[in-house]
């Protein structure tokens, strides 16, 4: 499998926070979620990624190619988006594309006027007078019209209206129907990475707990519902998170088969959301 991205054990150490030997990868031609709670460490990974925060240890590549040594090159294959608006609010989108298009030497400019068409997007407008989901819509366009490779996207969804945001996930999945593009998606938004996620990395406190395709994630977890007295120290080390309720206890396990082996049928097992999995697994109490 041919990755458009590597990251490889890669650390960086902030005065109250570490990302600690963080790997994974994303395959060319699919779309990874990166996922995780609020100061998970999902925008300096991506900041890592960019160069635009130092790593302290570890090595990232970009299409094979190392992502400092080569920046410039790979800069030009990469589209990025953030989720908070990094155009000079001033201009008119028609002259922040002026600017921007100067950057990349495979700028397209029929694929800029037809995303700005696709959008309903004003060439007239000031940046500043666009709503939230015109702006994102507007660095969507302007990642895409450069014949990018691999397009990455800082909470691309965050703050956006039910409607727009299925419109942004819409694109990203047209994106990679071209086999060559590749995706990395961060978002807490957990329902957007279950519609179109090929693959999954989930960050917790600077740490990996998995980095899988969805379709295993969502196989391999179940809940397990059940009666209080029925936990006891050695059926705990079977869950990676237990909720207590009124009704007894709710378990997440990676272990099914472990735990139908000690508690049959004596309780319920139920599929997980991927935000249920989420949840259990950084509240684990
Ligand atoms: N420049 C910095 N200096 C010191 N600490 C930082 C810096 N940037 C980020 N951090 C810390 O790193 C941690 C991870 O932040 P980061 O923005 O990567 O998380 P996140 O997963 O993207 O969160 P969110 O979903 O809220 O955007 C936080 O505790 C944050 O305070």
């Amino acid at each position: 499998m041919t990755l458009a991205l590597e990251v490889n054990h890669v650390s960086k150490a902030y005065q109250d926070f570490m990302i600690e030997d963080l790997s994974f990868s994303v395959p060319k031609g699919y779309i990874m979620g990166l996922i995780g709670p609020n100061g998970a460490g999902k925008s300096t990974t991506i900041k890592m990624i960019l160069n635009l925060v130092k790593k302290d240890r570890g090595s990232i590549k970009i299409f094979g190619f190392d992502h400092i040594e080569h920046e410039i090159k790979v800069r030009e294959r990469i589209g990025m988006v953030f989720d908070e608006n990094h155009f000079y609010e001033d201009l008119t989108c028609a002259q922040v594309k002026k600017i921007i298009a100067r950057f990349y030497k495979n700028w397209d400019e029929r694929i800029y006027h037809n995303y700005m068409k696709q959008f309903q997007l004003p060439h007239d407008k000031k940046v500043k007078e666009l709503s939230k989901g015109m702006k994102m819509k507007f660095a969507i366009a302007m990642a895409l019209s450069h014949h990018a490779e691999l397009i990455i996207m800082d909470e691309p969804t965050a703050g956006l209206d039910p409607i727009v945001r299925s419109e942004v996930l819409d694109i990203l999945q047209e994106i990679v129907l071209d086999e060559n593009k590749s995706v990395l998606f961060s978002t807490h938004i957990t329902t957007d990475l279950e519609k179109i996620a090929d693959y999954l990395t989930f960050i917790h406190d600077g740490q990996v707990v998995f980095s899988e395709a969805k379709d295993d994630v969502l196989e391999h977890y179940w809940l397990v519902k059940g009666d209080d007295s029925l936990l006891d120290q050695d059926r705990r080390h079977l869950f990676v998170g237990i909720r207590k309720s009124d009704y007894g206890f709710v378990g997440l396990t990676r272990d099914v088969e472990q735990v139908r082996g000690s508690l049959k049928n004596s309780v319920i097992y139920e599929k997980p959301s991927l935000e249920e999995i989420m949840i259990y697994t950084v509240k684990k109490g």
